[in-house]
């Protein structure tokens, strides 16, 4: 069978990571760093993209990869409007809400955009898979309790969605038969249900809901935050870091390094222990929560993203809910070979690309 090269993009905050594969096979793979200098000098996330897109071609170029070679490129997607799992063909509709941050700035906005650019030179196809605005939520799901607040779907999709794929073949069903809760554990936390291969039901893991994680808040008592809102202390930037970027380990503890914690407990800090059983605990109340949703039926739970790797972290998580079903941990992101393998779906026809919507239509 033909083989096919794709080149992957997934953009990060401070880096962007790279990957190149001969169908399934990675050939290259790079995570390029970029200093806060070079970052900074951009007013908005999205005017960096001329500048990552070139620092990704000099890789390519420094590694002898002839880009003409290529039979895709795929980025990962951005905050877009909410629309379904799956691989979707970059169309101009969407490069217009990636370039316009329709739902914010995110530094995954720049992935499809990247894509395109590289793509439209070579006139082949540009990807995105399963964007971190996946929404398959269940309507009732949606419903907050306040009308104008519903519930959003914002979450680590492109790494729940592979390693739901994985857990799932570990345990010889296939995705769509499969009951799974998902947990990613990274810089951010959500946790995910899996029924029928569609996300039912997801905490956002970006604006403030379910457990704290290393660098966000999470939930917190409503009541409380919106006295902090109005108390003339803090502008509305300030508010949104203590739930973005400053709020979790960060506030309690000044670090983000679940690494940096595990050693601060080793070495008997009493206030480290809490915190760090609190945000395990915060996880398994997450957890136990979706098995609800699933009515307890549920064929495993799986844990993703960097935290996977601390032992006593994932020990401390599992007593609490190991008796709801069988732990499968899958330590860190696949985000590139899930990137690839969604672009290798598409090229091998085995699944139709979708179109992003015209919403202007
Ligand atoms: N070996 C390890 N043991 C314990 N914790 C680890 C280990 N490696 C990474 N971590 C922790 O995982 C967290 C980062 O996870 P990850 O790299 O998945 O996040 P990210 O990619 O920055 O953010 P996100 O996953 O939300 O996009 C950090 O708190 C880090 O300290
Ligand atoms: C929750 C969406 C992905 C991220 O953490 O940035």
């Amino acid at each position: 069978m033909l083989t096919h090269r794709i080149l992957v993009i997934n953009p990060g905050s401070t880096s962007t990571k790279i990957g190149v594969f001969d169908d399934k096979e990675v050939v290259f793979e790079k995570t390029i760093r970029h200093n806060a200098d070079e970052i900074s000098q951009y007013k908005r996330i999205i005017d960096q993209y001329e500048f990552r897109k070139k620092v990704i071609l000099d890789e390519l170029d420094r590694e002898g990869i002839n880009i003409s070679k290529l039979s895709a490129v795929c980025g990962r997607g951005g905050l877009l409007r909410p629309i379904e799992g799956g691989t979707y063909q970059v169309n101009d509709a969407m490069l217009e809400d990636l370039k316009n941050g329709y739902n914010g700035e995110h530094a995954s906005n720049l992935g499809g955009i990247i894509a395109h650019e590289i793509a439209q030179g070579l006139n082949i196809g540009a990807y995105i898979v399963d964007p971190v605005v996946v929404d398959e939520l269940h309507e009732i799901a949606r419903v907050s309790g306040v009308p104008e607040i519903p519930r959003k779907s914002i979450f680590h999709a492109l790494n729940q969605k592979a390693v739901a794929r994985r857990a799932a073949a570990d345990l010889e069903l296939s995705y769509k038969d499969a009951r799974l809760i998902v947990t990613h554990m990274g810089g951010g936390i959500t946790v995910g249900t899996h029924i029928g291969g569609r996300v039912v039901d997801v905490n956002n893991g970006l604006h403030g809901d379910g457990p704290f994680s290393p660098e966000r808040a999470g939930t917190v008592p409503a009541g409380d935050l919106v006295s902090l809102c109005f108390s003339g202390q803090y502008y509305r930037d300030e508010v949104m870091k203590k739930l973005v970027g400053q709020g979790g380990l960060m506030a309690y503890l000044d670090t983000n390094d679940a690494r940096d914690v595990e050693q601060m407990v080793a070495d008997g800090d009493k206030k480290a222990k809490v915190v760090f059983d609190a945000m395990a605990y915060q996880i398994a109340k997450e957890i136990g929560s979706m098995s609800a949703v699933m009515e307890g039926k549920v064929d495993a739970i799986a844990l993703t993203g960097g935290l996977a790797y601390g032992k006593a972290f994932v020990e401390e998580i599992s007593k609490h809910v190991h008796w709801i079903a069988d732990v499968l941990v899958y330590p860190g992101e696949n985000e590139l070979e899930a990137l690839n393998e969604g672009t290798l779906r598409v090229l091998n026809n085995e699944e139709i690309p979708k179109q992003y919507p015209n919403f202007q239509e």
